[in-house]
């Protein structure tokens, strides 16, 4: 699959790159970025991809996360892609910063016109990686994903559904029951219908009752975040975890509120996190 390069940047090393390639899951053209550590000039690298929240694209996390200097010294790939398709031209699909474009929930929509691009799921799951392999030093065998808010809801429910492709999990600030909450409710009644048990298939909660994803998982959360008790309640992934016998480190830090500062100030502990389940 050809892959165009937008722009590179010599970083920590490394090398921080934002590229375009063509998606036939999302039927356009989709933009994502990557960050090559040092060690990737010698050889594949564990990979951990990085789903960002609603309004993000591919460059949020690259510029504001600050994670490459620790991404280097662990020999980490970071993969970080847009939120949705771009330029649909579907009513609706912009002017509402909750759903469409920068909002795609890391899902397949089922329902039109959403179905015919809105299909997140098999472009992080499947065609992102099968490129990323083919241009970069990556090692597929050892693949995380972790993710902030809907990217952290992203990271959660994809990491449980195909536990073949990812060894390690972790989230910051993340939906953990969409069904259950404005955001996801507004998303997932769009996107995929009036199904319930559609909805259930992406719903953190839901999905780590019926199958836990088995490794420990890693969340952070600002007690300041200012959408935390009405979209996010951690604690009901913590009861679920509790009652699946899932491993689960949630911590809560006072103070810290739902940006980009509160993940800079912990994106290292999860580098680490995911290191330590990636090595050999
Ligand atoms: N426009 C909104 C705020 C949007 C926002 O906070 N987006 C978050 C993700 S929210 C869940 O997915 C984000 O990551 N923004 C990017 C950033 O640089 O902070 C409002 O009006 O509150």
């Amino acid at each position: 699959m050809t892959l165009e390069r937008l722009s590179e940047h010599a970083c920590f090393g490394g090398l921080q790159g934002f590229y375009r390639m063509d998606s036939a899951a999302c039927g356009g053209s989709m933009r994502f970025a990557v960050y090559q550590p040092p060690q990737a000039r010698a050889g594949r690298v564990p990979v951990l991809y990085f789903l960002a929240g609603l309004t993000c694209t591919e460059e949020t996390a690259a510029m504001k996360a600050g994670a490459q200097r620790v991404a280097a010294e662990l020999g980490l790939m970071l993969v970080m892609p847009d939120t949705s398709p771009r330029e649909t031209g579907f009513d609706g699909a912009t002017g509402d910063w909750e759903f469409g474009e920068g909002a795609g929930f890391y899902l397949d929509a089922t329902q039109a016109p959403w179905s015919s691009r809105f299909r997140m799921e098999s472009h992080v799951v499947h065609e992102l990686p099968a490129v990323v392999r083919e241009h970069f030093p990556a090692d597929p065998g050892r693949t995380g994903i972790t993710g902030h808010s809907m990217g952290g809801h992203g990271a959660l429910t994809l990491a449980i559904k195909h536990p073949q492709q990812y060894r390690s999990v972790s989230a910051f600030a993340p939906i953990v029951a969409p069904c259950e909450v404005p955001w996801g409710r507004k998303a997932f009644g769009r996107y995929l219908g009036d199904h319930h048990a559609v909805w259930a298939e992406h719903d953190a909660c839901a999905l780590v009752r019926r199958r836990p994803f088995g490794r420990p998982i890693l969340v952070d959360q600002g007690l300041a975040d200012k959408f935390l008790e009405t979209q996010l309640q951690p604690e009901r992934f913590e009861a679920a975890c509790a009652e699946a016998g899932q491993s689960l480190t949630l911590r809560r830090h006072a103070g810290y509120d739902h940006g980009y500062y509160f993940i800079a100030s912990f994106i290292q502990d999860h580098l680490r996190h995911h290191a330590a389940q990636l090595a050999d």
